[in-house]
């Protein structure tokens, strides 16, 4: 698999993004005309950059407006491109991509446009360069695929191919299998990029919100999948025009696209089975199935005792101290939460570290590291269990661990099975406004998680965006929720990280622990009214939610009673009972807990 990725992706200048490209393993670079046009350095010394880079240049773009106009417009095309014919021969490129004509288009007619090309083409060919010809989804006249291949057809020249884009053609909802129609020799390029859904015009969609592969919703595995059955065996190319992409670090950005097209072969190999050999080299990844349970979560600060003692109002048993460390572990059932004293961290409480189960981490610790998540080193001493772990987009610790391996490094608390039914639900992970994109990809590549459809829900001060990436039986549940933009800080937001912790009987967990002192986030009675309006409760249910600050929802699948407690630090709790097969988060619910949680 030859990778690629188009310089319009990264922030900065050229020279900068080459780098950047090069350093997160990309063979190729696409370049993207206004890049070069704005470096100061001429196409030989860029050229001669990309050389010592160990980069390609595969392809230079955009040309515009070439056909399907009048012949005296046409004699400007060929003026027009012959210049960049020259120039490319300077950076030594030998494709150029051609998109079909959006603005100087006055002839609908596949014959003219189609010979048109093959003049193009003829005059690429004496200077050595191909033309690959790409269907805009905003294109005047030709915006399928389908158009852009008959013409391509008709052109009938060999130094004209089409370039395949999956934006312009998923974003349409134009059916990718008849890619495989198209001979593999004649698919001269192939772009790609995600996105999310969105309702809006194609050309602000693509222009700003394009996403590398498993960060949006297009099944860019299948879509890949028709390409390689097609026969196409070229480099799988990046092309991602993003607004935040384009101002943030662009190494980070490039390895995000790397580790993007490692994950989409792997899917894409999986997909299809036995073919795949027969017909591109789609590297696999190590195996890894998705975690269906968190092992612990780590909170830390530099005094983590507010949060003990409410553990300990919960229903948390003291699990021991660590042999080594100033950390503490709170079991109660299958819930982990350890408390980690480090003077040096910021002071308030966060959540450092999340742990997933998994059995055999090996095989899950290698599958990372191809997909270049940053490896954490934490010190260990003998004896001591070395856990695997990498550091996520928003800076959270990620372990792939084992209770069992782990915790017998505890000494002098409650052990054994403590009777209780509770477990972690979910773990609710606060995304800065650069990264959201990024952890999305994350959680799916290096974790197998599968991010559920987006929602959004008012906050006091915005909307917050909210993605839950989840295990296929829903064990583990990790609501990443975005901010809204230019909130200075996090935990006044009341967007505080949060621990949900799932038991069976919430109403009876509440009220013990409010004799042990808990005093839940305080829900105001507008809402119970509401409650009755809503769903019709019996008077003695209303009054009994009322009594113990329990907010309720249901659904076609079930019911769902939780309760907040009050915020420590960046961290609170949840409290949770599921009841039958309701599989959300009350999302109805949570204005009301924004805006009590804003004061
Ligand atoms: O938005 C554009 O103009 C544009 C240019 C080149 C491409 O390959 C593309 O997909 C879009
Ligand atoms: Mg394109």
């Amino acid at each position: 698999m030859r990778t690629s990725i188009a310089t319009v992706c990264l922030s900065g200048g050229l020279v900068q993004k080459m780098y950047a490209a090069a350093e997160a393993g990309f063979d190729a670079i696409e370049i993207f005309e206004p890049d070069l046009i704005a470096a100061p350095q001429s196409p030989e010394e860029i050229r001669a950059l990309a050389s010592r880079l160990g980069l390609t240049l595969d392809l230079y773009q955009p040309f515009r407006d070439a056909e399907g106009v009048d012949e005296s417009a046409f004699a400007d095309v060929l003026h027009r491109a012959e210049a960049k014919f020259r120039l490319m021969q300077r950076l030594g490129i030998d494709l150029m991509l051609v998109c079909s004509n959006v603005a100087t288009a006055t002839v609908d007619d596949d014959e003219v446009s189609a010979g048109q090309l093959r003049r193009l083409g003829e005059l690429a060919a004496t200077y050595g360069i191909r033309l690959a010809y790409e269907a805009l989804a905003w294109g005047r006249f030709v915006d399928d695929y389908r158009r852009s291949w008959r013409i391509v057809e008709l052109a009938d020249h060999p130094n004209v191919g089409v370039c395949l884009d999956s934006f312009h053609i998923l974003s349409r909802g134009h059916d990718p299998k008849q890619i495989e129609e198209i001979p593999a020799e004649k698919i001269f390029f192939l772009q790609l990029a995600d996105a999310p859904a969105l309702s809006m015009d194609v050309l602000s969609w693509s222009r700003h919100h394009r996403l590398f592969p498993g960060e949006g919703s297009f099944d860019l595995p299948a879509f890949l999948g028709h390409v390689v059955r097609a026969g196409y065996d070229g480099p799988l190319s990046l092309e991602v025009f993003n607004d935040t992409f384009r101002q943030t670090d662009p190494v980070r950005t490039a390895r995000q696209a790397q580790r993007s097209l490692r994950w989409l072969a792997d899917r894409t190999a999986d997909l299809l089975g036995e073919e795949a050999d027969q017909h591109a080299s789609l590297p696999r990844l190590p195996e890894m199935t998705a975690p269906e349970a968190f092992d612990f979560v780590e909170i830390k600060a530099p005094d983590t005792s507010g949060v003990e003692v409410l553990l300990e109002q919960l229903g948390f048993d003291f699990g021991g101290r660590h042999r080594s460390k100033q950390v503490r572990l709170w079991t109660w059932g299958a819930a982990r939460i350890v408390c980690n004293d480090v003077p040096s961290a910021s002071p308030a409480p966060r959540i450092a570290a999340v742990g997933f189960d998994v059995a055999d981490s090996d095989p899950a610790a290698e599958r990372a590291a191809r997909l270049m998540a940053p490896p954490v080193h934490r010190r260990t001493y003998a004896g001591e269990q070395a856990l695997r772990a990498f550091t996520s987009p928003d800076g959270t610790e990620v372990f792939l661990s084992h209770a069992e391996d782990w915790m017998g490094e505890f000494d002098g608390g409650v052990s054994g099975a403590d009777g209780h039914d509770a477990r972690i639900d979910h773990v609710n992970l606060v995304q800065p406004w650069h990264s959201f994109d990024e952890a999305v990809l994350f959680y799916t590549s290096v974790l197998s998680l599968t991010p559920q459809p987006t929602q959004e829900v008012a906050g006091p001060s915005g909307l917050v965006r909210s993605q839950v990436m989840s295990s296929p039986a829903g064990g583990v549940r990790l609501p990443l929720n975005l901010l809204p933009t230019g909130q200075p800080d996090a935990g006044q937001q009341g967007q505080a990280q949060h621990i949900a912790l799932a038991c069976q009987d919430i109403i009876g967990v509440v009220a013990a622990a409010r004799e042990r002192g808990l005093r839940p986030l305080k829900v105001p009675g507008n809402y119970y009214d509401d409650l009755v309006a809503r769903f019709g409760l019996s008077d003695g249910l209303v009054a009994t939610l009322r009594d113990l600050d329990l907010l309720y929802d249901r659904d076609p699948d079930g019911e769902y009673l939780h309760c907040y407690t009050e915020t420590v630090g960046e961290v609170f709790f949840e409290l949770v009972e599921r009841r039958d097969r309701y599989d959300g988060y009350g999302a109805g619910n949570a204005p009301v807990r924004l805006v009590t949680q804003a004061g």
